[in-house]
């Protein structure tokens, strides 16, 4: 089996966090390109792969020789430009959430597609790649909780980078629950509500820190999540189904529990990439395997347009303090 040549496009934290484990993990594949317009970081993150050349040009690196994929890492407002890159020359994407920061974008992504008549994007929904989600969906598919009635979640990270906005908490970090919700149910969300308490003093002012959205599905099921990204405390993500004939959740610490000095206490992972780094390398080691046969295992375009359109529903939501549809167009028959 011939190894599959990557570009790596934007070369941040979860750029350079993807280039590592395509060494480390994903077996049949190795970073040929890295683009990032600060050149520093690309070569820095290059500098770490055997062979792999550093460029400031995104469109440059997808053309360069020996890709035969493109990774996405980059700010959400260039991802339609890099994946437009890759598909005029029919290569699969692996793009990092969100597809695109508004429905419209993503929608073109969509119909690129469907010219192109094959789905070569998958998006970087990392928590369909996770065991205890994967555990979960199975549970709900096989009825194991009866007809699904409620998912309480919550999303909780340590704190938010210093660019981080208030439309950023609903397109940004709670999409990870807008398609974890779409995914477990298998329903599209119909309407969401976003509230707010009065935001944490502890939170950058005007962020708006913590919401609370609910989301309602097609299947009548209703969704709510906590999102409260400068908890603190550190990185937790959590999930409780509530069904007829029983409840499951996910997301209980995993680490070793220690007694002392009267305190009962376990470790909270205090970022994404230690929660979900195995979910990482599994999204990774699947995406690889179907890109190497020309297409995508997991979230695709049309997932990454759905979840796009359910934020600005939310966006609107939070602006408006009223209660939004969300409006989809007619799923092409290329994602049935
Ligand atoms: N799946 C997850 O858990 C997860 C976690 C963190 C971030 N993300 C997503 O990954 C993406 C990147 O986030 P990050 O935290 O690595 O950000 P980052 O700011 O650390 O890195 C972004 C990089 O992209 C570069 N860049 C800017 N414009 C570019 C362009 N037009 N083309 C190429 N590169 C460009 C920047 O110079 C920077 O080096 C975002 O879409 C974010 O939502 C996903
Ligand atoms: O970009 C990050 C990433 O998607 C994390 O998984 C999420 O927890 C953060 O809230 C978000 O800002």
């Amino acid at each position: 089996m011939s190894t599959l040549g990557i570009a790596v496009i934007g070369a941040g934290r979860m750029g350079a966090d993807h280039a590592r484990r395509i060494g480390r993990t994903a077996g049949g594949a190795r970073v040929v390109a890295v683009a990032d317009p600060d050149a520093g970081r690309a070569k820095e993150v290059a500098a770490g792969l055997d062979g792999a050349y550093a460029l400031t040009d995104p469109a440059a690196a997808v053309a360069a020789p020996g890709v035969g994929a493109v990774l996405i890492a980059s700010p959400a407002a260039a991802h339609e430009e890099a994946v437009g890159y890759a598909l005029e020359r029919g290569l699969p994407v692996l793009c990092e959430k969100p597809l695109a920061p508004d429905a419209a974008g993503a929608l073109r992504v969509v119909e690129a597609e469907q010219r192109l008549g094959r789905r070569l994007v998958q998006v970087g929904f990392m928590r369909r790649h996770d065991a205890e989600y994967g555990l979960l969906k199975e549970l709900l598919d096989a009825g194991g909780i009866g007809r699904p009635l409620f998912l309480h979640c919550r999303h909780r990270n340590a704190s938010s980078p210093p660019f981080f906005t208030a439309d950023m908490l609903l397109g940004d970090s709670a999409v990870h629950e807008v398609d974890a919700a779409r995914w477990l149910l298998g329903q599209e969300v119909t309407a969401v509500s976003v509230f707010a308490p009065a935001p944490s003093s502890l939170a950058p002012e005007g962020l708006g820190d913590p919401r609370f959205v609910l989301m309602e599905t097609s299947g009548g099921a209703l969704v709510d999540v906590e999102v409260f990204v400068n908890c603190g405390f550190g990185y937790e993500v959590r999930c409780e189904a509530v069904g007829e004939s029983g409840s499951a959740s996910l997301g209980e610490p995993q680490a070793v529990e220690v007694r002392r000095a009267g305190l009962r206490a376990q470790a909270v992972p205090q970022d994404f990439t230690v929660r979900f780094a195995d979910a990482y390398d599994r999204q990774l080691r699947r995406w690889v395997a179907a890109a190497a046969r020309g297409g995508v295992a997991g979230p695709d375009a049309w997932d990454g347009y759905a979840a796009a359109a359910v934020c600005e529903a939310a966006v609107a939501s939070a602006r408006s303090g009223v209660r939004t549809a969300v409006e989809l167009v007619e799923r092409p028959p290329l994602y049935r």
